[in-house]
């Protein structure tokens, strides 16, 4: 069972919704569809122009998420990106730049909520990864679980923090080294590689590659083979599988919080951090 984590939800659940109403944005950033296989939603990540990781949109995907969970109708979800640019270029940089410790706070604590809720997800969660998936992006496909990549140059994906002079969290990285393995991702981490396709596919990132009109379908086939698993056999499996490394974060989310906070309110860390903004809008197509 999950009692930790079911108790965090709940209290979570609660703080999400009084963000949402803060907020109160009439843009839709996550659009979630039925797809045309009974019992599977296809959920699209629409902040544009890149799915950065907002505060608003991490709110707005957590609670999608819970509706989901909570709706016995639903035994799987698609993830997949509306933005033509990217599936996700991670963090939004404006979050975790120029801002106060009470914000990094609040901050952080909602990108582990993200984390838990896909983690520990009852539902199968399959990510159609149709372009770009960089750094805190990946946290999507990380914790999903089936991955597809569109075979196509631009969509790179990996781990890429420490490019930007920041390591990613140990919650990115222990989902990686029990994908890729250890020696891969010493390798990919330190180096803040970032995998084309087929490289990606040959170090285990992704599971598929297929080219980008056929990622969407290939989802819903793949999906429709670990629907075949009667659920309560395949969420227990699931569970034993991937409660060891969960409770990692659930344990220690308060000083992960106050690492991250101490980390990111560095000078030379938000200097650097303001570098690769300032070069992000100098390299414009
Ligand atoms: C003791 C230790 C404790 C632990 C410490 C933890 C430390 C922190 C860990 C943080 C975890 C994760 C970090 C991240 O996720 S950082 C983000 C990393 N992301 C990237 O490197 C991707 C950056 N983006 C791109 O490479 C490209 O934008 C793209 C996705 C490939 C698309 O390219 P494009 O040419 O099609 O579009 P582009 O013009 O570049 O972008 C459009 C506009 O979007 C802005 N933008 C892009 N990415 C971000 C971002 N991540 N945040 C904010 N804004 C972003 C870009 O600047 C353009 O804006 P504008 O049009 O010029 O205004």
């Amino acid at each position: 069972g999950l009692p930790d984590a079911a108790f965090w939800w709940k209290e979570r659940a609660t703080c999400c919704k009084v963000r949402a109403r803060r907020f109160g944005s009439q843009r839709q950033l996550v659009v979630v569809e039925p797809s045309s296989t009974a019992g599977v939603a296809v959920l699209k990540l629409k902040n544009l122009p890149v799915n950065s990781f907002s505060l608003e949109f991490l709110t707005e995907l957590i609670i999608n998420l819970e509706k989901l969970e909570n709706d016995k109708t639903f035994r799987g979800i698609i993830i997949t990106s509306d933005c033509p640019k990217a599936f996700s270029a991670g963090v939004d940089l404006r979050e975790i730049c120029g801002k106060n410790p009470a914000h990094y706070t609040e901050y952080w604590k909602v990108l582990q909520d993200l984390w838990l809720r896909l983690y520990l997800s009852n539902l199968v969660l399959i990510s159609a990864i149709n372009g770009p998936c960089a750094a805190g992006g990946c946290l999507i496909p990380l914790t999903s679980d089936y991955r597809i990549l569109a075979d196509n140059p631009k969509c790179l994906i990996g781990l890429n923090e420490t490019r930007l002079g920041i390591s990613a969290p140990f919650w990115f990285k222990d989902p990686l080294v029990n994908i890729i393995g250890h020696r891969a991702s010493e390798h990919a981490l330190q180096l803040g590689l970032l995998f084309p396709p087929a490289e990606a596919l040959q170090v285990g990132i992704v599971d598929k590659v297929v080219p980008k009109d056929q990622v969407q379908s290939t989802a819903l086939s793949v999906m429709t083979q670990w629907l075949a698993i009667p659920d309560h056999a395949r969420q227990l499996t699931k569970n034993m599988i991937r409660k060891p490394t969960a409770d990692l974060l659930v344990k220690h989310r308060d000083t992960d919080i106050q690492n991250f906070v101490s980390f990111i309110s560095r000078d030379s860390i938000q200097k650097s951090l303001q570098m690769y903004l300032a070069k992000l809008k100098q390299n414009k197509d």
